[in-house]
């Protein structure tokens, strides 16, 4: 199905006269964790490609696994565990990783290929990501995987960028020499096939820079730098920040960065987003995003010192459900009035990504800029208070296609390969983001505050909704 995509794709492009000839690079993006399984000689049928014919028809044979897993996957809870145990716990794994063990990371899709088809892996000759894969593709020969979307299969060792030989022995025997070694992710892995030279007139030398994951390819097109953070304020909540000193933990994950290879990025998800906000603006705010707005510019920052938490469905960061409400004394409260639980709706939800990016690693730079995307992002009243609470201007962005325009810039900047020109510098022309708001004064004393107490008022309620240590 991905290989035929490729070729309607680059077939409609030749039939509405798109110049080929002016592509100088490519890089692409895939979505992370899926994996794909070539089959012995399936190298053989890339590098010898005939122009003449559709890859797909030329391609068929080439799959040891017919179904490839994507990130949705999550049946191979057994095989983490079992990777877990084997390098001595989850935090051991996400130290070494950046990420505990999750069902849909690589690893433990290949194990679970390994213990219930070991035939079909005896038969790979090699695994590649989604996005190697499509690299592969264009490569006409194995593209290696990039650091930044390796780092989404709980097997690399994000400091030292190699293939953790402990991962890699517990996930399948012969691991190592069907992933091919790892690369930077600006790195130029070959020149064009010479099948899209004659089929399609991409000029000879056309450069194919790394392919990476979906996330890593957003970052590169929302052109977040050191300090920056981006919020995407969807039907869930996506945290994207660019970390330079990584602090692995057992929620969300670090991935090396895409566009600096000295450099991380972390991604963190929070399940109650827009789908909780429009809960309580129906129940608060007579169903109307005004009236939820009028609330939030008619209340204090800092709420008078009331703390809310509303997750109606089991969040993820952190694990907690139910809706806990307290008052400025810490106790306990069941309800709040209209206004009020409207602004520790939104307060609690910030100040619960600052709390959390920060357990990552995260600091708030002088220089930070937030980047809000996503459907809540056209409401200035909710972006106000992101201001407020991480201290920080917010910008806006349409980020319709980010990975799409991210691997556009990756293979710009590709062209510089070998100048050490940074990333920033080359897409220093493209369009800015637009500012939407700036903290207001006398906001950081007020959350300094506050911050701490909402930290402690989770912790209490994850002790309560865990119950006492075994
Ligand atoms: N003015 C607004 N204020 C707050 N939230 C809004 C506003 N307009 C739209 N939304 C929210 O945006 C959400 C959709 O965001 P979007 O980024 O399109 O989601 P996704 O891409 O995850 O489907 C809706 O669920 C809605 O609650
Ligand atoms: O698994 C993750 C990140 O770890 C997801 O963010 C996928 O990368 C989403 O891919 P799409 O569904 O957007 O293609």
């Amino acid at each position: 199905m991905w290989v035929q995509a490729l070729d309607t794709i680059l077939e409609r492009m030749k039939a509405l006269g798109f110049d080929f000839s002016q592509v100088l690079a490519l890089s692409g993006a895939g979505q992370q964790h899926g994996s794909v399984y070539w089959k012995t000689g399936a190298s053989q049928v890339l590098t010898n490609l005939s122009p003449d014919l559709l890859l797909h028809k030329q391609l068929q044979a080439c799959f040891s696994i017919k179904d490839s897993p994507v990130w949705m996957d999550s049946s191979t809870t057994a095989q983490c565990r079992q990777l877990e145990a084997a390098v001595g716990g989850a935090q051991a794994l996400s130290s070494l990783t950046g990420s505990r063990a999750y069902e849909r990371f690589t690893g433990n899709q290949i194990a679970k290929i390994y213990q219930q088809n070991p035939e079909a892996y005896s038969h790979t000759e090699r695994i590649s990501l989604v996005s190697s894969f499509a690299a592969s593709l264009f490569l006409g020969s194995y593209s290696p995987i990039d650091y930044s979307d390796g780092s989404g299969m709980n097997l690399l060792q994000i400091q030292d960028k190699v293939w953790s030989q402990a991962c890699l022995s517990a996930c399948a025997p012969h691991l190592e020499e069907k992933l091919g070694s790892p690369v930077p992710s600006c790195s130029v892995v070959g020149a064009i096939s010479s099948y899209y030279v004659q089929r399609y007139g991409f000029p000879p030398g056309c450069k194919v820079v790394a392919f990476t994951g979906d996330n890593p390819a957003s970052l590169a097109g929302m052109r977040l730098e050191e300090g920056d953070i981006a919020v995407s304020l969807g039907t869930s909540d996506t945290l994207f920040l660019w970390l330079q000193e990584p602090m692995p933990a057992l929620e969300g994950h670090i991935f090396c960065n895409p566009v600096d290879p000295q450099h991380y990025m972390a991604l963190l998800c929070f399940k109650n987003g827009s789908l909780m906000r429009e809960k309580i603006r129906d129940e608060s705010a007579s169903c109307s995003w005004s009236d939820f707005s009028e609330a939030l510019r008619s209340t204090e920052m800092g709420n008078g010192g009331n703390l809310g938490f509303y997750f109606d469905i089991m969040e993820i960061t952190p694990e907690i459900i139910g809706r806990h409400r307290f008052s400025a004394e810490n106790l306990k409260v069941s309800a709040f009035p209209g206004d009020v639980e409207i602004r520790a709706l939104i307060e609690g939800q910030f100040m619960a990504k600052r709390i959390h990016a920060e357990g990552l690693g995260y600091r708030v730079m002088p220089k930070t800029k937030i980047l809000a995307t996503g459907g809540a992002s056209h409401n200035k009243d909710i972006l106000q208070v992101l201001a407020d609470v991480f201290g920080a201007p917010v910008y806006v962005i349409d980020t319709a296609n980010s990975a799409c325009v991210g691997s556009a810039y990756r293979a710009f900047h590709g062209l510089a390969a070998g100048t050490d020109l940074p990333f920033s510098e080359v897409v220093k022309l493209a369009p800015n983001p637009r500012l939407a708001a700036t903290p207001s004064s006398g906001a950081s004393q007020v959350y300094e505050a506050l911050l701490p107490q909402y930290a402690k008022l989770e912790q209490r309620i994850l002790a309560q909704t865990r119950g006492p240590p075994e």
